[in-house]
């Protein structure tokens, strides 16, 4: 049997070897494609795919400001190859190439990785041990029974962004990240979309301002289902037809499955090599990402509360950096942890809601600054967006910040480094010059806005 000094299951983030791991025999395992669900199936082509979908929705609105234009229709075949053909594919090939050809230190597995002992793998029927084992292996679309046995045929994020051609009338069950990104892309595209979610708004996880702003916005341009539970999914011909316990029911040409995401663990027979895992399927880990089973790491989607590529990095450049310095153990920083949904209007997000703030026992002063209070508003036009920030009033500290609106997820970047940095609103505020009339005149609004 093969030994190695480190095996890493899933070529994700688990892919961005630092230079030090030059000297290790590593064992690079990957079943898919190389640079894993950001690269070929999430953040990467759907932002390829949310742009065009941002200039259609932007041509489309742009009769409010006294201009002319007309949405003639999308080139799904050369928005496919621009982002398939001429950049993902050739990425994921080259870096699996670049692994095969060029590392000489590194052997390439590319099947499905299994445990069979204590740091011992089974691959390609092969078994191979390693000293130390890092699993990256990600997440994969959570499929709810009731779709799994109506036997209705579904997309996911996997296949959705290859489709032949616009669907006439989309139906996306889910209402969160997933669900609203592709609800604004394929609307715009010119899709008719019903949207299903469980709850009374879509995005129920953010501040209940932005989920119920953004939820009433989105109704304009979507069929918005929400707080009837599904009772029958169906299919005749090439109609797709979901019934509520209401019976109330849509009718659709194409199903998406949004419904959130499993970590991979469960397809590895943890247990044979004593990896621990949560309720929820993660693989257990403590703050330096080591598992139950000595010299076994996790990062990312498989281990983490946050499903999010940014999050995936830091954790691997954390579990990276110790594995080769037990002494000197790193640990995850999960405090203030961002996030952007990229869907029309953008929403982003950093740190405690208003309610969780409150849940905590925080004093907090709170203040919602609207886009249209600001002069780049008003070239804007806006009467959606808003900036949301809420403060710890005894220290003077950013506990969250929430925004809605054009450029949201650029916007929110200094509120996240005030966070991160611990200055307080009033430094953010006060201490700095703020160029006029650029829209983060909202964050400064709202930042002096806070009754501290
Ligand atoms: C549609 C979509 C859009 C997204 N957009 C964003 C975004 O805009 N911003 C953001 O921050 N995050 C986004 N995310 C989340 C982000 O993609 C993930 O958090 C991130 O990719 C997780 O990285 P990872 O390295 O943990 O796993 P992955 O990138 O999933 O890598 C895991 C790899 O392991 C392989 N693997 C799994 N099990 C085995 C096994 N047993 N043997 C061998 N190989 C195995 C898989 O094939 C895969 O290649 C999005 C996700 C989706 C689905
Ligand atoms: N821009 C980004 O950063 C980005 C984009 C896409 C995905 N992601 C990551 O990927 C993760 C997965 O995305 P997602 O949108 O699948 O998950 P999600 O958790 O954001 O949303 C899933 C939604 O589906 C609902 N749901 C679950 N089961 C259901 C059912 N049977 N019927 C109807 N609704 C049901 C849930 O209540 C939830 O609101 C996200 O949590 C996020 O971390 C990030």
């Amino acid at each position: 049997m093969k030994n190695f000094d480190l095996a890493i299951i899933g070529t994700g983030s688990g892919n961005a070897l630092p230079p030090e791991f030059d000297d290790l025999e590593i064992a690079l395992i990957e079943e898919g494609r190389f640079g894993g669900t950001c690269l070929n199936v999430g953040c990467i082509p759907t932002k390829m795919f949310v742009y065009p979908a941002d200039v259609i929705a932007n041509a489309k609105d742009a009769a409010r400001l006294g201009v002319s234009l007309s949405y003639e229709g999308i080139d799904l075949p050369a928005l496919q190859d621009r982002t398939f053909t001429r950049r993902i594919d050739v990425i994921a090939d080259d870096g699996e190439r670049f692994r095969r050809e060029d590392c000489p230190n590194i052997t390439v597995y590319d099947s499905h990785a299994r445990f069979v002992a204590p740091k011992t793998i089974e691959v390609g029927g092969e078994r191979i041990t390693a000293d130390q084992i890092i699993i990256a292996a990600g997440s994969r679309p959570a499929i709810p029974d009731l779709v799994a046995e109506s036997g209705v045929r579904y997309h996911t994020n996997d296949t959705i962004m290859r489709i032949d051609k616009v669907p006439e009338r989309l139906l996306i069950l889910g209402s969160g990240y997933i669900a609203c990104e592709f609800a604004h892309v394929f609307s715009s595209f010119g899709s008719e979309v019903s949207i299903i979610g469980r709850s009374d708004v879509l995005i129920k996880h953010q501040d209940a301002d932005v989920a119920r702003r953004f939820t009433r916005t989105v109704r304009e341009h979507w069929d918005v289902r929400l707080g009837q539970p599904v009772t029958a999914i169906e299919s005749e011909g090439d109609l797709i037809t979901i019934t509520f316990a209401d019976g109330t029911s849509v009718t659709g040409d194409m199903l998406l499955v949004a419904t959130g995401r499993v970590p991979n663990g469960d397809r590895m027979n943890l247990a044979a090599a004593g990896i621990q895992t949560h309720d929820d399927g993660r693989i257990k880990v403590d703050e330096h990402g080591r598992t139950s089973a000595q010299h076994v790491w996790a990062l990312g989607d498989v281990s983490s509360p946050y499903q999010l590529k940014h999050v995936a990095n830091h954790e691997a450049k954390v579990v990276f950096h110790n594995v080769l310095n037990p002494a000197s153990l790193r640990s995850f920083r999960h405090d203030a942890v961002p996030a952007a949904i990229f869907t029309h209007p953008q929403v982003a997000t950093v740190g405690l809601t208003e309610q969780q703030a409150l849940d905590r026992g925080y004093e907090i002063a709170v203040n919602v600054q609207d886009f249209g209070g600001t002069a780049y508003g008003w070239a804007l036009e806006d009467n959606i967006g808003i900036c949301k920030i809420i403060a710890d009033k005894k220290t003077g500290l950013i506990l969250g910040a929430h925004i809605l609106g054009h450029e949201a997820a650029m916007l929110i970047q200094g509120l996240i480094q005030a966070m991160a940095f611990g200055t307080t609103a009033r430094d953010m505020a006060e201490g700095q010059l703020w160029i006029h009339p650029a829209l983060n005149e909202v964050v400064e609004n709202c930042l002096l806005g806070l009754e501290l």
